[in-house]
């Protein structure tokens, strides 16, 4: 569902990512970890096509990135993919329901299912709370809600519980673990925690070598 063909990218003369090729399974929870500075968040915001490689291609269901207009990119992120990531964080001033609803909102989909999802991600009755009334396990639970509500094909997360304690940090992964294969999405989470890895179907690791399974599990 998901394929890297010979991506590469680099920044001011330096090479961070030199043709990367890598398919991904769909269904699969992949857990991308690596050096810092290794170019984990560039191939995740590559994949995301909130940035384009300088050549190679992202293929999404066989479709390439590069062919796609901004229009047509943006609309087969809304449609297709889930993200959590720092930079799509929860928007303060709307309630709990409204930011779930969003990716409802911006598919013209019915805005049934962002009850639902407070329901299932446990925020049963909190819908017209604002983001400042939660804590922060809390609000990553919102976050992926958000995520999910429009069952896309495609999570992408980039340290879904950086900021989280290794309890909530647990709870938030199992739930987002269970949402992901009871919707069959696939999911590509970065990550510098090896509890958080762990979590995942298969762990790769990004280095100059290219991405690489992790032989471990760890
Ligand atoms: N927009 C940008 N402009 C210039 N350099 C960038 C840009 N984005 C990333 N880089 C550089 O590319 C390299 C890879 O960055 P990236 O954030 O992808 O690494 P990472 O593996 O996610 O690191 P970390 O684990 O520390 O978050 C870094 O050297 C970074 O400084």
């Amino acid at each position: 569902m998901l394929e890297l063909r010979e991506v590469s990218k680099s920044y001011g003369g330096r090479t961070v990512l030199a043709s990367l090729s890598h398919r991904f399974a769909a269904g699969e929870f992949v857990a991308i970890m690596g050096e810092s500075g290794v170019g984990k968040s560039t191939l995740l915001n590559l994949i995301a096509g909130l940035d384009a490689p300088d050549s190679g291609d992202v293929l999404v269901d066989g479709q390439p990135m590069s062919a796609l207009d901004d229009d047509a990119a943006t609309r087969l992120r809304r449609s297709r993919m889930g993200f959590i990531f720092q930079a799509f964080h929860v928007l303060p001033h709307l309630t709990l329901r409204q930011n779930v609803a969003l990716p409802l909102l911006l598919n013209n989909a019915s805005l049934a299912r962002a009850g639902e999802m407070l329901a299932a991600v446990g925020l049963d009755g909190r819908g017209d709370d604002f983001p400042r009334q939660l804590s922060g396990g809390e609000m990553q639970r919102v976050a992926i809600a958000r995520a999910l509500v429009h069952r896309p094909a495609l999570v992408l997360a980039d340290e879904p519980t950086g900021n989280l304690d290794p309890d909530t940090a647990h709870s938030v992964l199992e739930l987002l673990r269970a949402e992901i294969k009871a919707s069959g999405a696939s999911a590509i989470m970065v990550t510098h925690s090896h509890a958080a890895a762990a979590k995942a179907d298969k762990i790769l690791i990004l280095s100059r070598a290219g991405l690489i399974l992790s032989p471990n599990g760890l």
